[in-house]
């Protein structure tokens, strides 16, 4: 459902995303992994064009998404959502009208996307915080309305920007119990950028590592967490073993 050739990104002559390449498969859970500062971030908002590449090509279902303009973009945008690290809620608005939001600008009534809404919050345990201010919330409640504007739109493809990394670790432990429960109630097909070794190990189908702007290492968990080829896995091998 999606594959990428050649992804080029320089930031003021540095390279951050050299001549990557990379593919999906419907329905799989992909987890990019890698030290802080080689490139994971900027290759994931990329795929939806937040960071314009340098070069490259993106087909997603065969559209070349490098190639839209942007209100072609837009659409496509709709079928890919985007969880963000720092959640980017609508502080003035609440938590069932951020949820709602994506689908109203799609069309819908506002009775029928604050429905749907609720239903998304349901998925994610805050079918009770719909009418909450989004400034009272917990950071992994943030983050989950985060999801659930996500999930709402039913898209084909879920990205997740590190969506844990604002979190203190109890409050990590909740999203990522919401996001596995998720991946295995609805087998969207999602890439999760993460250092939660243990969550991919046991959620991922496919693990992809990074340094300095390339992937270095790629397989199914089992293989690279267990039998790793590159500097990377080994590492994480060390971190799973000390856990
Ligand atoms: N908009 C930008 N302008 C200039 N440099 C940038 C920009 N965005 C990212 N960079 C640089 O690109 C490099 C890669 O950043 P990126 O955020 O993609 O890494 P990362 O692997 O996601 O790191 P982390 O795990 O710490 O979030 C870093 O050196 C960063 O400073």
């Amino acid at each position: 459902m999606l594959r990428i050739k050649g992804l080029k990104k320089s930031f003021n002559n540095d390279i951050v995303l050299d001549e990557i390449d990379f593919e999906l498969r419907s329905g799989e859970i992909t987890a990019v992994m890698g030290p802080s500062g080689c490139g994971k971030s900027t290759f994931i908002r990329s795929i939806n064009r937040l960071v314009e590449p340098d070069d490259g090509e993106i087909f997603f279902r065969d559209i070349p998404v490098h190639q839209l303009t942007q209100d072609k973009l837009e659409g496509v945008r709709q079928n890919i959502g985007f969880v963000f690290q720092h959640f980017n809620l609508i502080k003035r608005l609440d938590v069932k009208q951020n949820v709602a939001l994506g689908l109203i600008k799609k069309g819908y009534s506002v009775a029928e996307a604050c429905e749907k809404a609720v239903l998304a919050l349901a998925d994610v345990g805050l079918a009770e915080m719909g009418d909450a201010s989004v400034l009272n919330l917990s950071g992994g409640e943030k983050q989950r309305v985060g999801i659930a504007r996500a999930l709402v739109l039913e898209p084909e493809l879920i990205l997740f920007d590190e969506p844990t990394a604002s979190l203190d670790p109890i409050l990590v432990r909740e999203v990522l119990d919401v996001l596995e429960d998720i991946v295995v109630r609805k087998r969207t097909s999602m890439i999760i950028v993460t250092h939660e070794v243990t969550f991919a190990r046991r959620v991922a189908d496919q693990v992809y590592f990074m340094d300095k702007g390339k992937f270095v290492e790629s397989g199914k968990p089992t293989t690279v967490f267990e039998n790793p080829g590159s500097w990377i896995g080994k590492k994480y091998k060390k971190i799973i073993n000390y856990t």
